[in-house]
């Protein structure tokens, strides 16, 4: 499973332990969302979440796609928490099946660090955001509209917890 082979790489060595009660996970995206189905789908999934994500939303930049793409990268990165482990939404990172991704979020919480997920906008991720993140993680091949994504990473994090839970929301294939 690709995703579980590497989420161990994640997080480096800290505290064996995190905190008993899990901190929010972060999730830094470019683009100020508007009421709208983007907004309803996001926000359907985050209520599930416990304790719910806190977000951080960063202006879209302007000039040239090269400056937007700088500009609304140097944000993002000021915007990471000293305790942040980067995973950035990236269409070139892997893609963990939801089982992956789940153990990515548990070693992430068992080092003691907080899980920040980096979102760009339409112009996309600086490579600096994406050299800083230690984890890329791509939600397929295809390319989907920041704010639908926001929605998406919400429903995964939601499954996530599912699985951690063994709550019967994610029901695994089996033969
Ligand atoms: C409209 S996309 C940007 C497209 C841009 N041309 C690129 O190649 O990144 C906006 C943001 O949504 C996220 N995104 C879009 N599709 C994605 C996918 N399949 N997997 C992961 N993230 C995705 C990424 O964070 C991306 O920076």
């Amino acid at each position: 499973m690709r995703g579980n082979s590497t989420a161990s790489s994640v997080c480096g060595a800290r505290k064996a332990r995190g905190p008993a009660t899990p901190r929010p996970v972060r999730i830094l995206a470019v683009g100020r969302m508007k009421s709208g189905p983007e907004a309803a789908l996001y926000a359907h999934y985050a209520a599930r979440l416990r304790p719910p994500p806190e977000v951080t939303e960063i202006p879209e930049a302007r000039g040239s796609a090269a400056e937007i793409r700088r500009r609304e990268g140097a944000a993002l990165l000021a915007a990471l928490p000293p305790d942040a482990a980067a995973v950035a939404l990236d269409l070139g990172g892997d893609a963990p099946d939801s089982e992956g991704f789940a153990a990515l979020i548990t070693r992430i919480e068992e080092a003691g660090r907080t899980a920040c997920f980096l979102i760009g906008g339409a112009e996309g991720l600086d490579p600096s955001v994406t050299a800083r993140a230690e984890r890329r993680i791509a939600l397929g091949p295809m390319t989907w509209p920041h704010f639908l994504v926001r929605g998406m990473l919400a429903e995964q994090l939601y499954r996530a917890q599912a699985i951690r839970q063994n709550h019967p929301y994610h029901r695994a294939w089996r033969p």
